[in-house]
Protein backbone atom coordinates (compact mmCIF):
# COMPACT_ATOMS: atom_id res chain seq x y z
CA UNK A 1 0.00 0.00 0.00
CA UNK A 2 0.96 3.89 -0.78
CA UNK A 3 1.64 6.70 0.99
CA UNK A 4 -0.44 8.49 2.58
CA UNK A 5 -2.14 5.73 4.86
CA UNK A 6 -5.39 7.54 5.73
CA UNK A 7 -6.87 6.10 9.44
CA UNK A 8 -10.24 7.24 9.98
CA UNK A 9 -11.40 7.92 13.17
CA UNK A 10 -14.37 8.91 15.74
CA UNK A 11 -14.06 12.01 17.26
CA UNK A 12 -14.10 10.67 21.19
CA UNK A 13 -11.39 11.23 23.24
CA UNK A 14 -11.01 7.43 23.31
CA UNK A 15 -10.98 7.18 19.80
CA UNK A 16 -8.67 9.79 18.74
CA UNK A 17 -6.20 8.71 21.96
CA UNK A 18 -6.08 5.44 20.71
CA UNK A 19 -5.83 6.25 16.40
CA UNK A 20 -3.26 8.91 17.66
CA UNK A 21 -1.11 5.72 18.95
CA UNK A 22 -1.46 3.75 15.59
CA UNK A 23 -0.56 6.62 13.44
CA UNK A 24 2.69 6.97 15.51
CA UNK A 25 3.49 3.37 15.60
CA UNK A 26 2.59 3.06 11.76
CA UNK A 27 4.92 6.13 10.88
CA UNK A 28 7.42 4.88 12.72
CA UNK A 29 7.58 0.92 11.27
CA UNK A 30 7.46 2.55 7.92
CA UNK A 31 10.81 5.31 8.67
CA UNK A 32 8.47 8.01 8.74
CA UNK A 33 10.02 11.30 9.64
CA UNK A 34 8.35 12.56 12.90
CA UNK A 35 7.46 16.21 10.49
CA UNK A 36 5.85 14.02 7.79
CA UNK A 37 3.60 12.04 10.04
CA UNK A 38 0.90 14.09 9.68
CA UNK A 39 1.01 14.19 5.70
CA UNK A 40 1.91 10.24 5.61
CA UNK A 41 -0.38 8.81 7.74
CA UNK A 42 -3.16 11.33 8.45
CA UNK A 43 -6.21 11.21 11.08
CA UNK A 44 -9.57 11.74 8.69
CA UNK A 45 -12.76 12.06 11.58
CA UNK A 46 -15.83 10.39 11.02
CA UNK A 47 -18.96 10.99 12.82
CA UNK A 48 -21.25 8.06 13.25
CA UNK A 49 -24.92 7.54 13.89
CA UNK A 50 -23.81 5.94 16.92
CA UNK A 51 -22.40 9.35 17.71
CA UNK A 52 -25.31 11.42 16.69
CA UNK A 53 -27.89 9.34 18.18
CA UNK A 54 -28.58 10.62 21.77
CA UNK A 55 -31.75 8.25 21.98
CA UNK A 56 -31.44 4.92 23.86
CA UNK A 57 -33.83 2.82 22.68
CA UNK A 58 -32.54 3.54 18.68
CA UNK A 59 -29.06 2.88 20.02
CA UNK A 60 -30.24 -0.69 21.43
CA UNK A 61 -31.81 -1.41 17.63
CA UNK A 62 -28.22 -0.81 16.04
CA UNK A 63 -25.99 -2.04 18.64
CA UNK A 64 -22.43 -2.15 18.63
CA UNK A 65 -22.41 -1.59 14.59
CA UNK A 66 -23.67 2.19 14.91
CA UNK A 67 -20.31 3.09 16.19
CA UNK A 68 -18.45 1.64 12.65
CA UNK A 69 -20.75 1.64 10.09
CA UNK A 70 -20.05 5.24 8.24
CA UNK A 71 -16.13 4.64 9.08
CA UNK A 72 -16.51 1.11 7.30
CA UNK A 73 -18.31 2.56 4.17
CA UNK A 74 -15.18 4.87 4.34
CA UNK A 75 -12.59 1.95 4.22
CA UNK A 76 -14.84 0.26 1.62
CA UNK A 77 -15.33 3.49 -0.74
CA UNK A 78 -11.49 4.20 0.02
CA UNK A 79 -11.83 7.50 1.03
CA UNK A 80 -9.33 5.56 4.28
CA UNK A 81 -7.33 3.18 4.39
CA UNK A 82 -7.47 2.08 8.08
CA UNK A 83 -9.64 2.33 11.10
CA UNK A 84 -8.48 1.26 14.77
CA UNK A 85 -11.30 -0.04 17.09
CA UNK A 86 -11.55 -1.37 20.44
CA UNK A 87 -11.64 -4.83 20.38
CA UNK A 88 -14.48 -5.44 22.64
CA UNK A 89 -16.94 -3.10 20.48
CA UNK A 90 -16.13 -5.37 17.21
CA UNK A 91 -18.72 -7.43 16.16
CA UNK A 92 -18.23 -11.27 15.64
CA UNK A 93 -18.34 -11.14 12.11
CA UNK A 94 -16.44 -8.76 9.85
CA UNK A 95 -18.75 -6.72 6.49
CA UNK A 96 -17.29 -8.35 2.83
CA UNK A 97 -14.61 -6.85 1.54
CA UNK A 98 -12.87 -5.81 5.38
CA UNK A 99 -11.01 -7.65 7.74
CA UNK A 100 -8.74 -7.46 10.86
CA UNK A 101 -5.09 -7.06 9.68
CA UNK A 102 -3.42 -6.64 12.63
CA UNK A 103 -3.77 -6.92 16.51
CA UNK A 104 -1.14 -4.90 18.58
CA UNK A 105 0.33 -5.43 21.99
CA UNK A 106 -2.66 -5.16 23.99
CA UNK A 107 -2.85 -2.68 27.28
CA UNK A 108 -4.15 -4.13 31.02
CA UNK A 109 -7.51 -6.06 30.61
CA UNK A 110 -8.63 -5.68 34.04
CA UNK A 111 -11.28 -3.61 35.36
CA UNK A 112 -10.92 -0.38 37.64
CA UNK A 113 -12.76 0.51 40.56
CA UNK A 114 -13.26 4.01 40.78
CA UNK A 115 -14.84 6.13 43.40
CA UNK A 116 -15.06 9.09 45.04
CA UNK A 117 -15.30 8.36 48.83
CA UNK A 118 -14.59 4.33 49.08
CA UNK A 119 -11.43 2.66 48.60
CA UNK A 120 -12.00 -0.92 47.01
CA UNK A 121 -15.02 -2.55 46.03
CA UNK A 122 -15.16 -5.03 49.28
CA UNK A 123 -15.50 -2.03 51.32
CA UNK A 124 -19.13 -0.62 49.57
CA UNK A 125 -21.79 -0.07 52.35
CA UNK A 126 -24.60 -2.39 52.03
CA UNK A 127 -26.80 -1.49 49.05
CA UNK A 128 -24.30 1.18 47.21
CA UNK A 129 -25.60 2.46 44.17
CA UNK A 130 -22.85 0.95 41.35
CA UNK A 131 -23.14 3.09 38.02
CA UNK A 132 -22.54 0.84 34.60
CA UNK A 133 -23.96 0.36 31.34
CA UNK A 134 -22.39 -3.05 31.43
CA UNK A 135 -24.57 -6.48 31.69
CA UNK A 136 -21.45 -8.27 32.61
CA UNK A 137 -20.14 -6.25 35.27
CA UNK A 138 -23.65 -6.06 36.84
CA UNK A 139 -23.88 -9.56 37.04
CA UNK A 140 -20.24 -10.13 38.08
CA UNK A 141 -20.93 -7.27 40.96
CA UNK A 142 -24.09 -8.95 42.33
CA UNK A 143 -22.53 -12.15 42.16
CA UNK A 144 -20.32 -11.03 45.17
CA UNK A 145 -22.73 -8.12 46.42
CA UNK A 146 -26.40 -8.88 46.09
CA UNK A 147 -27.44 -6.28 47.79
CA UNK A 148 -26.21 -3.50 45.32
CA UNK A 149 -27.88 -1.32 43.35
CA UNK A 150 -26.60 -0.96 39.91
CA UNK A 151 -27.95 1.97 38.07
CA UNK A 152 -27.23 2.72 34.11
CA UNK A 153 -24.35 5.01 33.67
CA UNK A 154 -23.68 6.03 30.11
CA UNK A 155 -21.45 8.50 28.04
CA UNK A 156 -18.09 8.68 27.34
CA UNK A 157 -15.17 7.85 29.84
CA UNK A 158 -15.05 11.74 31.26
CA UNK A 159 -18.66 12.05 31.50
CA UNK A 160 -18.68 8.70 33.95
CA UNK A 161 -15.64 10.01 35.59
CA UNK A 162 -16.95 13.35 36.73
CA UNK A 163 -20.10 11.61 37.15
CA UNK A 164 -18.74 9.51 40.11
CA UNK A 165 -16.70 12.20 41.35
CA UNK A 166 -19.75 14.70 41.72
CA UNK A 167 -21.11 11.53 43.80
CA UNK A 168 -24.11 10.55 41.67
CA UNK A 169 -23.12 6.77 42.25
CA UNK A 170 -21.20 5.39 44.77
CA UNK A 171 -18.94 3.58 42.77
CA UNK A 172 -18.74 3.13 39.14
CA UNK A 173 -16.25 0.08 37.07
CA UNK A 174 -14.38 0.93 33.73
CA UNK A 175 -11.93 -0.63 31.78
CA UNK A 176 -8.32 0.42 33.06
CA UNK A 177 -7.23 0.26 29.22
CA UNK A 178 -9.64 3.04 28.34
CA UNK A 179 -8.64 5.19 31.14
CA UNK A 180 -4.91 4.18 30.06
CA UNK A 181 -4.83 5.67 27.40
CA UNK A 182 -7.02 8.87 28.12
CA UNK A 183 -4.75 9.57 30.61
CA UNK A 184 -6.61 9.62 33.54
CA UNK A 185 -5.82 5.94 35.36
CA UNK A 186 -4.66 8.46 38.79
CA UNK A 187 -8.47 7.65 39.24
CA UNK A 188 -8.17 3.85 39.73
CA UNK A 189 -8.99 3.24 43.43
CA UNK A 190 -8.44 -0.33 43.08
CA UNK A 191 -7.67 -2.57 39.87
CA UNK A 192 -10.60 -5.44 39.80
CA UNK A 193 -9.15 -9.16 40.06
CA UNK A 194 -9.78 -11.05 36.47
CA UNK A 195 -11.05 -14.18 38.83
CA UNK A 196 -14.16 -12.07 40.10
CA UNK A 197 -14.23 -9.47 37.07
CA UNK A 198 -13.42 -11.70 34.05
CA UNK A 199 -13.40 -8.73 31.47
CA UNK A 200 -15.13 -9.11 28.33
CA UNK A 201 -13.54 -10.57 25.11
CA UNK A 202 -11.56 -8.63 23.42
CA UNK A 203 -11.31 -5.34 26.61
CA UNK A 204 -7.67 -3.84 26.13
CA UNK A 205 -6.78 -4.88 22.90
CA UNK A 206 -7.08 -2.79 19.91
CA UNK A 207 -8.29 -3.74 16.02
CA UNK A 208 -6.55 -2.58 13.06
CA UNK A 209 -9.25 -3.48 10.37
CA UNK A 210 -8.16 -2.77 6.39
CA UNK A 211 -9.67 -3.66 3.11
CA UNK A 212 -9.11 -7.67 2.49
CA UNK A 213 -6.27 -6.56 -0.53
CA UNK A 214 -4.62 -4.93 1.92
CA UNK A 215 -4.14 -7.39 4.81
CA UNK A 216 -0.97 -8.21 3.97
CA UNK A 217 0.71 -4.52 3.93
CA UNK A 218 4.14 -4.74 5.69
CA UNK A 219 2.44 -2.08 8.72
CA UNK A 220 0.17 -4.40 9.50
CA UNK A 221 2.51 -7.55 10.09
CA UNK A 222 4.83 -4.65 12.30
CA UNK A 223 1.81 -3.92 14.74
CA UNK A 224 0.71 -7.21 14.75
CA UNK A 225 1.57 -8.75 18.64
CA UNK A 226 1.31 -12.15 17.98
CA UNK A 227 0.61 -13.40 21.65
CA UNK A 228 -2.01 -10.88 22.33
CA UNK A 229 -3.87 -11.69 18.85
CA UNK A 230 -3.71 -15.69 20.00
CA UNK A 231 -5.59 -14.51 23.18
CA UNK A 232 -8.16 -12.13 21.07
CA UNK A 233 -8.79 -15.23 18.70
CA UNK A 234 -9.60 -17.73 22.17
CA UNK A 235 -11.54 -14.79 23.75
CA UNK A 236 -13.44 -14.47 20.50
CA UNK A 237 -13.95 -17.65 19.70
CA UNK A 238 -15.74 -18.54 23.01
CA UNK A 239 -17.72 -14.84 22.68
CA UNK A 240 -19.02 -15.99 19.27
CA UNK A 241 -20.54 -19.37 20.44
CA UNK A 242 -21.93 -17.85 22.82
CA UNK A 243 -23.23 -15.26 20.85
CA UNK A 244 -22.01 -12.19 23.16
CA UNK A 245 -23.75 -9.08 22.92
CA UNK A 246 -24.60 -6.04 24.96
CA UNK A 247 -27.30 -8.24 26.19
CA UNK A 248 -25.43 -11.17 27.38
CA UNK A 249 -23.35 -11.13 30.66
CA UNK A 250 -20.64 -12.71 28.97
CA UNK A 251 -16.51 -12.87 30.00
CA UNK A 252 -13.33 -14.19 28.46
CA UNK A 253 -9.84 -13.76 29.01
CA UNK A 254 -6.96 -15.24 27.97
CA UNK A 255 -3.23 -15.06 28.20
CA UNK A 256 -0.17 -17.01 27.17
CA UNK A 257 2.09 -18.51 29.20
CA UNK A 258 5.52 -21.15 28.81
CA UNK A 259 3.88 -21.46 25.25
CA UNK A 260 0.80 -22.32 26.93
CA UNK A 261 -2.87 -20.66 26.16
CA UNK A 262 -5.03 -21.07 29.15
CA UNK A 263 -9.00 -19.31 28.27
CA UNK A 264 -11.52 -18.13 31.07
CA UNK A 265 -14.78 -18.01 29.90
CA UNK A 266 -18.16 -17.32 31.58
CA UNK A 267 -21.59 -16.73 31.15
CA UNK A 268 -23.86 -15.27 34.08
CA UNK A 269 -26.98 -14.64 34.75
CA UNK A 270 -27.84 -10.80 34.70
CA UNK A 271 -28.56 -10.88 38.73
CA UNK A 272 -25.48 -12.82 39.23
CA UNK A 273 -27.28 -15.59 40.87
CA UNK A 274 -25.98 -18.07 38.21
CA UNK A 275 -22.48 -18.44 36.74
CA UNK A 276 -21.25 -21.10 33.87
CA UNK A 277 -17.58 -20.96 33.87
CA UNK A 278 -15.18 -23.45 31.72
CA UNK A 279 -10.84 -23.26 31.68
CA UNK A 280 -9.48 -24.91 28.87
CA UNK A 281 -6.00 -24.53 28.01
CA UNK A 282 -3.78 -25.55 24.31
CA UNK A 283 -0.08 -25.64 23.40
CA UNK A 284 0.44 -22.72 21.68
CA UNK A 285 2.67 -24.48 18.99
CA UNK A 286 5.84 -23.20 17.53
CA UNK A 287 4.60 -20.09 15.50
CA UNK A 288 2.24 -17.87 17.22
CA UNK A 289 2.08 -16.12 14.08
CA UNK A 290 0.57 -18.88 12.12
CA UNK A 291 -3.29 -19.34 10.89
CA UNK A 292 -2.63 -22.73 12.31
CA UNK A 293 -2.19 -21.46 16.12
CA UNK A 294 -4.64 -18.85 15.32
CA UNK A 295 -7.28 -20.77 14.41
CA UNK A 296 -6.46 -23.68 17.45
CA UNK A 297 -6.75 -20.37 19.83
CA UNK A 298 -10.52 -19.80 18.61
CA UNK A 299 -11.38 -23.59 18.39
CA UNK A 300 -10.36 -23.27 21.99
CA UNK A 301 -12.92 -20.65 22.58
CA UNK A 302 -15.49 -22.04 20.33
CA UNK A 303 -15.43 -25.14 22.41
CA UNK A 304 -15.56 -23.90 26.06
CA UNK A 305 -18.32 -21.35 24.99
CA UNK A 306 -20.33 -24.40 23.08
CA UNK A 307 -20.05 -26.45 26.80
CA UNK A 308 -21.15 -23.22 28.27
CA UNK A 309 -23.48 -22.85 26.04
CA UNK A 310 -24.86 -26.31 26.60
CA UNK A 311 -24.84 -25.92 30.59
CA UNK A 312 -26.70 -22.36 30.53
CA UNK A 313 -29.20 -22.98 27.72
CA UNK A 314 -30.61 -19.52 26.25
CA UNK A 315 -30.19 -16.48 28.47
CA UNK A 316 -32.88 -14.84 27.09
CA UNK A 317 -32.31 -11.42 28.79
CA UNK A 318 -35.50 -10.29 30.16
CA UNK A 319 -35.56 -6.23 29.41
CA UNK A 320 -36.39 -5.55 33.09
CA UNK A 321 -32.68 -7.06 34.39
CA UNK A 322 -31.06 -4.56 32.52
CA UNK A 323 -28.70 -2.11 33.90
CA UNK A 324 -31.60 1.13 34.75
N1 LIG B 1 -17.94 -0.15 25.70
C1 LIG B 1 -17.17 1.03 25.93
C2 LIG B 1 -15.72 0.81 25.78
N2 LIG B 1 -15.19 0.25 24.69
C3 LIG B 1 -13.84 0.18 24.83
C4 LIG B 1 -13.53 0.74 26.05
C5 LIG B 1 -12.14 0.88 26.54
C6 LIG B 1 -11.58 -0.43 27.01
C7 LIG B 1 -10.89 -1.30 26.02
O1 LIG B 1 -9.85 -0.93 25.45
O2 LIG B 1 -11.34 -2.44 25.85
C8 LIG B 1 -14.71 1.16 26.68
C9 LIG B 1 -14.89 1.82 27.97
C10 LIG B 1 -15.01 0.91 29.17
O3 LIG B 1 -15.46 -0.23 29.07
O4 LIG B 1 -14.65 1.35 30.27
Amino acid sequence: MTLPLRIGTRRSKLALAQSGMMQRAIAAALGVPDDEVETAVPLVEIVTTGDRIQDRRLLELGGKALFTKEIEEALLDGRVDIAVHSMKDVPAEQPDGLCIAAIPEREDARDAFVSRDVAAFQDLPMGARLGTASLRRQAQALALRPDLKIEMLRGNIDTRLRRAAEGDFDAILLAVSGMRRLGVDAAIRQTLSPDAFLPAPGQGALAIQTRVADVDAAWAAALNHAPSALAVAAERGAMTALEGSCRTAVGAHARLADGVLHLTAEMLSPDGSARWRRVGQIAAGEDLASAEALAAARELGLRLGAEIHAAAGDQEVDPATLPG
